[in-house]
């Protein structure tokens, strides 16, 4: 195509959204008209399904549960007045909570006022408020906010060795929907026992965000933890970043939730529009379709120009990844279904793997996000008559360029600046992008069946490995690998049992491996 043709397309295709200054290009993914004709139907039924699910149906059957991430930011939308009365309550809450938090009205018990906040959680408990932290908390912050978001020793210390003696004016923060995750359980027993190291009262300094009558909540409401947020069973996790989930971490570092509310409801209004055209989240479902084929044949590379939005492609990774990997659609064919997403942030990225997107394996298409003010401030000339800025602007233009030239699509978003209303905009956009998307491959875009392979193989593990333990005690010489996974009862996995007690002879666990590393069936194994 030439320039001229090029520019012309993208006109044609271009979308605005006037109030938040927002701009979509799809000019540069090579679907032509009679690609959108068969699709119309498609999307007349997403758009049909996604009404539906709005106004309260079981959309998530599998789990029998209604869809409702979309109330959250606009109350009046709930299906019944319960829900919108806790939607609005919650939000009180949270404000009331925050400020009292802030006031020093809730404080902790040795200080005047909390300094920090310590987020504990993992998924869909943790990739929102840690994008919208990196995304928009300030430099010095009303309160400065800490992850763990992993049950990994090594990486708890780091996190309490940085908090150090700050960890008296912490404000403790346990997100779990479900309240019964392995790894945000542990990490909490893990800041139990270094409040405890201490002299602290976690308790006093602690407050959870989950379902109603979990496991977490039952816990904290018996230790008195200082309040309760609500998690709701019709808010998924990876969609929860403005619910209470999301909000009172951001709030807590004064961070304005309202307009991050705000934000997403103004997206929301413009995704519901049932218009192709006129709808920008499908638009980018469409572009998805249309570069993988509806099978997700490509991957999703996601490149933000702007340091600030670094973790927003880890965010979607969660969202797409876990909402549309799915083995069977909803009338139970095995269809293999799924986009992957990578990415983290452009130039940086253009340094490492742009070379291959460039000339190689072209199993992709691009999503580049371009923010329009550069920086609050003037910009001193890098050379004459240019910025910083003007260069970012021009590699990511350049990189479009160069892109397209070899047969490589794009897709550019445009956002004017990484505001809180921007940040609750893109999370709509998204949001609705993949809902339509999971309806156009008829796939139940709402739950996560495949995750929980992994957690109970784990739990096996776990189960093992007490067993392994129980035999070696009653063992006074060193026993070959093969006879203990006898003893312990799994005779045929002695690769399990060889890898346990591998990791336990690591760390001090009274277990020594006794021969030849590299030959391990031949090695011996004692209790010490
Ligand atoms: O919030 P939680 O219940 O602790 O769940 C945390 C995460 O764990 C799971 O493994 C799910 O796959 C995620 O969707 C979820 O966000």
């Amino acid at each position: 195509m030439t320039a001229s043709a090029l520019w012309q397309r993208y006109q044609d295709w271009l979308y605005y959204h006037e109030g938040l200054d927002f701009y979509l290009d799809i000019s540069r993914m090579r679907f032509d008209d009679r690609f959108v004709e068969t699709m119309l139907p498609k999307f007349e039924h997403a758009f049909a399904q996604m009404k539906d699910l709005e106004a309260g149906a079981i959309a998530n059957p599998d789990e029998n549960r209604m869809v409702g991430h979309y109330w959250l930011r606009n109350s009046d939308l709930a299906p019944n007045a319960d829900l919108k009365k806790d939607i609005v309550e919650t939000i009180q809450q949270i404000e009331s909570f925050t400020h009292d938090v802030h006031s020093g009205a809730i404080h902790p018990p040795s200080a005047t006022k909390f300094t920090d906040v310590l987020s504990i959680g993992i998924g869909g408990s943790a990739l929102g408020p840690q994008f919208v932290a990196e995304a928009l908390s300030a430099d010095a912050p009303a309160m400065a906010i800490h992850f763990i978001d992993n049950t990994d020793p090594a990486g708890i210390d780091r996190v309490l060795a940085k908090l150090g003696d700050r960890l008296s004016t912490t404000l403790v923060v346990v997100i779990s929907k479900s309240g019964g995750t392995p790894e945000p359980r542990n990490g909490m027993l893990e800041v139990q026992n270094a409040f405890q190291e201490k002299g602290l009262d976690f308790s006093k300094q602690a407050i959870a965000i989950t379902g109603t009558g979990s496991n977490l909540d039952q816990l904290a409401k018996s230790e008195g933890w200082i309040t309760t947020f609500p998690m709701h069973d019709w808010v998924g996790g990876r969609t929860s970043e403005l619910s209470a989930v999301g909000l009172v971490p951001a709030a807590l570092q004064g961070i304005n939730i309202h307009e991050m509310l705000e934000g997403a409801k103004e997206m929301d209004i413009a995704t519901r529009i049932p218009d192709l055209k006129s709808n920008p989240a499908a638009l980018l479902a469409l572009c998805w379709y249309f570069s993988g084929d509806g099978k997700g044949k490509k991957d999703m590379v996601v490149l933000p120009y702007k340091d600030s939005l670094l973790l927003f492609s880890r965010y979607l990774q969660q969202l797409v990844m876990e909402s549309l990997g799915k083995e069977k659609d909803l009338d139970g064919n095995v269809v293999h279904q799924g986009i992957a997403v990578y990415g983290n942030k452009g130039t940086t990225d253009q340094h490492a793997y742009v070379q291959q997107l460039r000339e190689g394996v072209p199993n992709f298409f691009l999503t580049f996000i371009e923010v329009l003010k550069d920086r609050s401030s003037a910009s001193i000339e890098v050379e004459p008559g240019v910025t910083s800025g003007d260069y970012l602007s021009g590699l990511l233009q350049g990189t479009r360029k160069a892109l397209y030239e070899n047969e490589r699509d794009s897709i550019t978003l445009t956002i004017p600046e990484v505001t809180p209303r921007m940040v609750g905009a893109l999370i709509a956009l998204y949001d609705r992008a993949v809902g339509l998307y999971g309806f156009l491959v008829n796939i139940n875009s709402y739950h996560q069946p495949g995750v929980e392979a992994g957690k109970k193989a784990a739990a096996v593990v776990l189960d093992v490995q007490s067993k392994v333990m129980e035999a070696l005690k009653k063992e006074n010489t060193p026993i070959p690998l093969a006879t203990l996974a006898l003893n312990a009862g799994v005779p045929d996995d002695v690769e399990s049992v060889y890898k346990i007690v591998r990791h336990l002879a690591a760390n001090n666990r009274g277990i020594t491996l006794h021969g030849d590393p590299a030959k391990p069936g031949s090695l011996t194994v004692s209790a010490t």
